[in-house]
């Protein structure tokens, strides 16, 4: 591939939407263009990118006896109706109609296609385990799109659907798929961490994602560095070990001024007392309900796992009027004592020894609250809270750790959440008529290739894993004028090419500066430079774009050299 000819519209400065460095370099280095509002281009070298990621995958699914399919995009509302999900999913779900006003959206996941698929045409246990996927635009009308490729309405997902007899074949379909996906993003040469995530509203149970490590990443890791253990889990679902304190004498209730007094920091200040006996409560809509949601005032919610304990579809934060409303006092001043509506609280409340908690009237505090004593039976006790960094590990005990991560892939076991709603059953050995067990798994094809960026840049631009490269290696003769340099820059080119090498020349009538920047934006692992040296003494400068390490070769040496080093970038 010769650069003079090649499609890649590199850009001097970086665009002033981009927020994150993906999104700046691949905008930059000629590899997107955004069409609309989420919606992007993929330009030559990115299209190369996304191939072999592809590749990778197709190679991993396929080595487990995943089967490759095509399912549409159009997706007809009647399949969306049957698992109720056509109105639960609201303004993200692209919809349309068609010429005689039917219904239809556009594919933001594919359960319902392929439940329907398999009720109809699978029939006997014989026909089970059966792993279909396939790799295929999705969209999802995002209210946000932002960050570029990471978040946008139309976007690459390779999705996997596993069909199984039972539970157990359930168990060994997920394994497979954790198995795969490990393989794929190690293939693909990303750091990254498999954590125990939240199912989300896909409901199921165990669920695993798969984030790779970045510090722009929007989702925190929580992990436990010894590797033995091997305890990590997304934020939103991350525990911890909880030990009880041990327990003084209760004081007794008491109702305080404290005017203007609101948050956890001025109560503490206020009635001199520690930020952990202050009693935090959060009130939220959930549904079309509220409940009070406590933690010690040292701790913060964990809004995912106080919907989980509500199990709710819908939780948000109550605004301050309907505080007003349901508790009769403002923000500052609310409690769980004595109050009509559900409260959950954190393990962690039941020991607070003489709390303080607001009076559920305005400017005013109780303090010498016991839980045990003072709060009413229906108060439900669960882990709602966020751990934090450096509490004990919830399996080994050692300090967790916190980290960034990009979800790039998610695996979730279904079981019949779907087959029952849509009549997806098989007869068994005994001609006993048993729902079909169902798994379902993600990668996100275009996001991954974002990540790779997050994770591999550095000043200069990308610097990509060899292995998602657009191309391994990149020729630069230094000055097109010097016809001995042109003549050597095309001998080596030919002999690479000739030698199986991804490998592009740029013979643009470009300043050498110029040509140096663009290899090292466009982030092609190897850049070999064709100058005086090469015609004077027949060397050639290999420069490393990882780690910038300029290494000499003769020519013979080059196919041979250039191997070893594609291996360890
Ligand atoms: O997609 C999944 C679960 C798995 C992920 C891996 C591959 C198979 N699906 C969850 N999810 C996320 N966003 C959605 C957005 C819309 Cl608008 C929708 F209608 C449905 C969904 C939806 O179901
Ligand atoms: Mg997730």
């Amino acid at each position: 591939m010769r650069l003079s000819q090649y499609f890649m519209p590199t850009l001097r400065e970086n665009p002033a939407e981009a927020e994150v460095i993906s999104h700046k370099l691949l905008l930059r280095a000629g590899f997107i263009r955004k069409s609309a509002s989420g919606v992007y281009t993929y330009l030559p070298l990115a299209q190369r990118v996304l191939k072999k990621i592809m590749q990778i995958i197709r190679e991993e699914m396929d080595r487990q006896g995943g089967q490759e399919l095509m399912l549409p995009i159009l997706q007809p509302a009647e399949l969306w109706l049957e698992t109720g999900r056509w109105h639960v999913y609201g303004p993200e779900l692209f919809k349309l109609k068609d010429r005689h006003n039917r219904d239809f959206c556009l594919g933001p996941t594919h359960e319902e296609i392929i439940t329907d698929l398999v009720r109809r045409e699978v029939r006997s246990y014989k026909e089970l385990p059966l792993l279909l996927y396939q790799i295929q635009n999705k969209y999802r009308d995002e209210k946000r799109p932002r960050f570029g490729l990471m978040r946008g309405r139309e976007f690459i997902m390779k999705d996997l659907y596993s069909f199984d007899r039972d539970e157990e074949g359930l168990e060994i379909s997920y394994r497979k798929m954790y198995e795969a996906y490990t393989n794929v993003f190690t293939r693909c040469g990303l750091k990254f961490r498999a954590v125990e995530a939240d199912a989300g509203a896909i409901g199921g149970s165990t669920t695993h994602e798969f984030m790779v490590l970045a510090n722009s990443g929007e989702a925190v890791v929580v992990y436990c560095p010894d590797d033995n253990c091997g305890y990590a889990a997304n934020l939103e679902k991350a525990e911890t070990k909880f030990t009880p304190e041990v327990i003084g004498t209760p004081a007794e209730i008491q109702k305080v001024a404290t005017p203007n007094v609101k948050t956890v920091d001025e109560v503490a200040a206020f009635l001199k007392v520690e930020k952990k006996q202050i009693l935090k409560s959060v009130l939220f809509k959930a549904d079309d309900g509220y409940v009070l949601a406590v933690v010690r005032g040292d701790r913060e919610v964990n809004e995912v796992k106080v919907k989980n304990q509500v199990d709710c579809l819908v939780l948000e934060l109550a605004s301050p009027q309907e505080v007003e409303e349901v508790l009769g006092a403002e923000y500052g001043s609310i409690g769980p004592v004595g109050v009509n509506i559900p409260v959950i609280a954190d393990l962690e409340v039941k020991h607070v020894l003489n709390a303080v908690t607001g009076a559920n009237e305005t400017g005013y505090h109780l303090t010498g609250v016991n839980p045990e004593r003072d709060f009413s039976p229906a108060v439900k006790y669960a882990d709602i809270r966020l751990v934090e960094e450096g509490e004990p590990c919830p399996k080994c005990g050692k300090a967790l750790v916190f980290a960034r991560g990009i979800e790039v892939g998610q695996i979730f076991k279904l079981k019949d959440k779907y087959s029952r709603k849509m009549g997806a059953f098989y007869l068994d050995e005994n001609g006993q008529q048993k729902p079909i067990i169902m798994g379902c798994y993600g990668i996100g094809v275009t996001r991954t290739m974002a990540a790779a960026v997050e994770q591999n840049h550095d000043e200069d631009g990308i610097i990509w894993p060899a292995a998602i490269a657009p191309f391994e290696v990149i020729v630069v003769p230094v000055s097109n004028k010097d016809e001995q340099q042109m003549k050597m820059a095309e001998e080596v080119y030919n002999l690479l090419l000739n030698a199986g090498f991804e490998v592009v020349i740029d013979d643009r009538d470009e300043r050498p500066g110029v040509k140096f920047k663009d290899a090292d934006l466009i982030g092609i692992p190897l850049r070999i430079t064709v100058g005086k040296r090469t015609v004077s003494e027949g060397v050639y400068e290999v420069k490393i774009r990882r780690t910038r390490e300029e290494k000499v070769f003769q020519k013979e040496e080059l196919v041979d050299g250039l191997r070893q080093l594609l291996k360890t970038l």
